[in-house]
């Protein structure tokens, strides 16, 4: 049971975490026929491209900052339910654009969710903006430009996700350069779909310390110890591998031989109603399937927390927060 543990992650997509009810209820306030996306209170996918393209047409389902508004909120006050103190939610200026609703005014929606949960729950949440591969190295420098730019508090840090058989890193490095010079925390999608390599590109060309995934990194030895060394924190969303068939099975899937190779690494959710998981359910996972203890749990949530994309005021807060309770369940454990 890992219910009463204090929970934190730092990657998961706003759209992504959209339940399956909510998008048939904005379905039908908008008048959009969703039989090719949604059947049997379920999303419809069978593999990575058409997970994308089923993404693509949810998120094409928020129209206005008030749906943004309500989507974030209803995350976020599900997650804090479950005993989660932080949050990263990766958001898509694109998404915003090709609705016509605009950057500004998705984020403001976004950023206004995150204050009414935060107000109702006490949870804290910060924003990352991420490029979306597939539309295209312009799209994504684009994407860091507008981030670079944005005098919103929230935005904290940049990524890119989509589609990773699209191109190469470097296509895309530019735009890192852009985030780490306006001082954005850097993570990318890498090891996922793609293998090693992938990986090590990221570690190449845009130096993040944070990678999305990598979990493939696994395949090369020398690559973990690599991540190790540097101390590079793996955004790890079990679920979302078995469900994306990056591994067969949770019996095959890498997170304990990286966290006893030393990889820092911790617990997401990444697209939850896709993937029929929660933030909650991959704790039960890391505990009940794949073995791991509270206090291992522990040590992954506190990595989410020292590696979150957050100023130093904020951090101290939330880690006193979790070091008091924690404590207090190692002492009742002892
Ligand atoms: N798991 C994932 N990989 C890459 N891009 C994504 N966008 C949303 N979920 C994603
Ligand atoms: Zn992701």
């Amino acid at each position: 049971m890992t219910a009463h543990l204090l929970k934190a992650e730092i990657h998961c997509h706003i759209e992504g975490a959209a339940p399956p009810a909510l998008a048939a209820a904005q379905a039908k306030k908008y008048g959009v026929d969703t039989s090719h996306i949604l059947r049997n209170g379920a999303y419809v996918w069978s593999d990575f491209a058409e997970f994308l393209i089923c993404y693509d047409a949810v998120a094409a389902l928020f129209k206005t900052a008030d749906d943004y508004a309500l989507l974030t909120e209803t995350y976020l006050t599900e997650l804090a339910d479950a005993n989660a103190i932080y949050s990263e939610i990766i958001v898509s200026p694109d998404h915003g654009d090709r609705i016509g609703l605009g950057a500004d005014a998705y984020l403001a929606g976004i950023s206004d969710g995150i204050h009414a949960a935060r107000e109702k729950t006490g949870i804290e949440a910060r924003i990352i903006v991420t490029g979306e591969r597939h539309f295209g190295p312009d799209r994504v420098i684009a994407a860091a430009e507008y981030a670079a730019r944005a005098k919103n508090p929230l935005v904290t840090g940049f990524n890119m996700a989509g589609e990773e058989r699209m191109g190469r890193v470097a296509d895309y490095a530019r735009a890192f350069d852009i985030a780490r010079d306006a001082g954005l925390g850097l993570t990318i999608h890498a090891g996922e779909v793609c293998g090693a390599f992938s990986v090590s590109d990221a570690l190449d060309l845009v130096k993040p310390s944070r990678i999305g995934h990598g979990v493939r990194a696994i395949e090369d030895p020398v690559l973990v110890a690599r991540l190790a060394d540097l101390g590079i924190v793996l955004e790890i969303c079990p679920g979302s591998n078995i469900a994306l068939n990056v591994f067969p099975d949770f019996d095959s899937h890498p997170l304990r031989r990286l966290k006893v190779a030393g990889v820092r690494v911790c617990l997401n959710s990444d697209d939850p109603p896709f993937f029929g998981t929660s933030l909650a359910h991959e704790y039960e996972i890391a505990s009940k399937i794949m073995g791991f203890s509270d206090q291992e749990i522990d040590t992954m949530t506190r990595t989410a927390l020292d590696a979150a994309f957050v100023d130093e005021d904020t951090r101290c807060r939330l880690l006193a927060r979790f070091d008091a309770q924690a404590g207090d369940e190692a002492a009742k454990r002892a």
